[in-house]
């Protein structure tokens, strides 16, 4: 896989290119619901992104390169046919094809080209800070070492910051069906390895024969060395998972935490505590972890005073982007340019960035709704 330079945006290319759906094939962007009447203004306003899975942001072209170098692969290598390897009849059929798009990178060039790419891609969305979800197992136990996989994902940080106006951090995920020996290499990744640009500590993967309290003195030590406890819980199982995830794993932020909406004494804690949820709507149908949109759970959230971010999830692979998402969150919540900007505001509050980060894109956000607002 090679960068070609000539496609990086400029830092001010950014700014001025909204419409530009590059995370994923137009063509199928919003398979599962239709183009929003704010798509530009969403375009052009300055996002965060929180919940967002490495490999499952690689895009149709990328994969295809990639799988175009191991014929023997599941993986199509016609980009064209990718939507369709892409449509999942449940949880564990997402979880099977993800893992086979993992297992086309082999080695420490393929995991930095992947990330800045995929840092390029959000820059295009005009996304200017990101948490990427990073499972380091995964490619350790395909054969690249940890220090390797280190510096790539760092050099691409870092030249994403520098060439695309895009702060990256990551967040460290133990693919949870791989248990406690990947919990170990995960949290030796962590804390040992410690890349600058690490922020948080996860669990990812199936949750269904997955207990989160296994999992406690992981997330203890990871705390301990100063990381934020941010697992998934409740996508595809009840509201027992989450309360696990925050008694046990002291989780400060939950990915998606669907079932949460189950129980009321759930969403009252998590109000009261102001924990967020990071919900990702088009996945959660794409998962079939939630039958139709107009059954998410999202707008209960808001009615619940849970404080929420958008986001994306694995967006090709859903057919999707981050763009898309703010647009199927203004149609479930009624939101018009100013809720979109606050929905933006909420990103970037309840993200891991240094503070000097998060008040220079609110300031932005505050300026663009300013000049694009009605
Ligand atoms: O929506 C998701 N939920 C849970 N895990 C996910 C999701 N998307 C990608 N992964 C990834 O699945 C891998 C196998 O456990 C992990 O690497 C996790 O980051």
């Amino acid at each position: 896989m090679t960068v070609d330079p000539s496609n990086a945006p400029s830092a001010s290319a950014n700014v001025a290119a909204p419409q530009a759906y590059v995370a994923t094939s137009s063509a199928e962007l919003g398979r599962f619901s239709r183009p929003s009447k704010y798509a530009g203004f969403i375009a052009g306003l300055p996002k965060a992104e929180l919940h967002v899975h490495h490999v499952g942001s690689a895009s149709p072209r990328i994969v295809s390169e990639l799988a175009s170098r191991y014929p023997g692969a599941p993986v199509p290598t016609d980009p064209s046919k990718l939507a369709e390897y892409f449509t999942f009849s449940d949880f564990a059929h997402f979880i099977e094809v993800y893992l086979s798009v993992v297992d086309l990178i082999r080695d420490a060039e393929d995991v930095r080209t992947l990330t800045y790419e995929v840092a390029r891609d959000m820059a295009a969305l005009n996304i200017r800070y990101a948490e990427l979800t990073v499972s380091p197992y995964s490619s350790i136990r395909r054969g690249i070492p940890g220090e390797q996989f280190m510096e790539a994902i760092e050099d691409a940080r870092v030249s994403a910051e520098r060439d695309l106006d895009l702060v990256l951090r990551w967040c460290f995920d133990i693919p949870g069906e791989a248990g406690i020996p990947a919990a170990d290499v995960t949290l030796d990744a962590a804390t040992r390895l410690a890349p600058a640009g690490l922020v948080s500590f996860g669990l990812g993967g199936p949750e269904i024969g997955v207990p989160r309290p296994q999992f406690k003195a992981h997330f203890d030590a990871a705390r301990a060395a100063g990381l934020h406890s941010a697992p998934h819980a409740g996508e595809t199982t009840g509201p027992q998972t989450v309360w696990d995830a925050l008694q046990v794993l002291g989780a400060e932020r939950i990915g998606h935490g669907t079932t949460s909406a189950q129980d009321p004494a759930l969403l009252s804690y998590l109000a009261e505590h102001q924990i967020p949820l990071e919900v990702c709507p088009t996945s959660n149908i794409a998962t079939r972890a939630v039958a139709r949109l107009e059954d998410h759970p999202l707008s209960a959230f808001v009615a619940a005073g849970v404080p929420v971010s958008i986001n994306s999830d694995d967006p090709p692979m859903f057919s999707t982007d981050l763009n898309h998402e703010y647009g199927v969150a203004a149609e479930l919540l009624g939101l018009d340019e100013s809720g979109l900007a606050d929905l933006a505001r909420n990103g970037v509050r309840h993200s891991f960035a240094p503070d000097d980060v998060k008040s220079r894109i609110v300031a932005e956000i505050d300026s663009y709704l300013n000049t694009h607002g009605r």
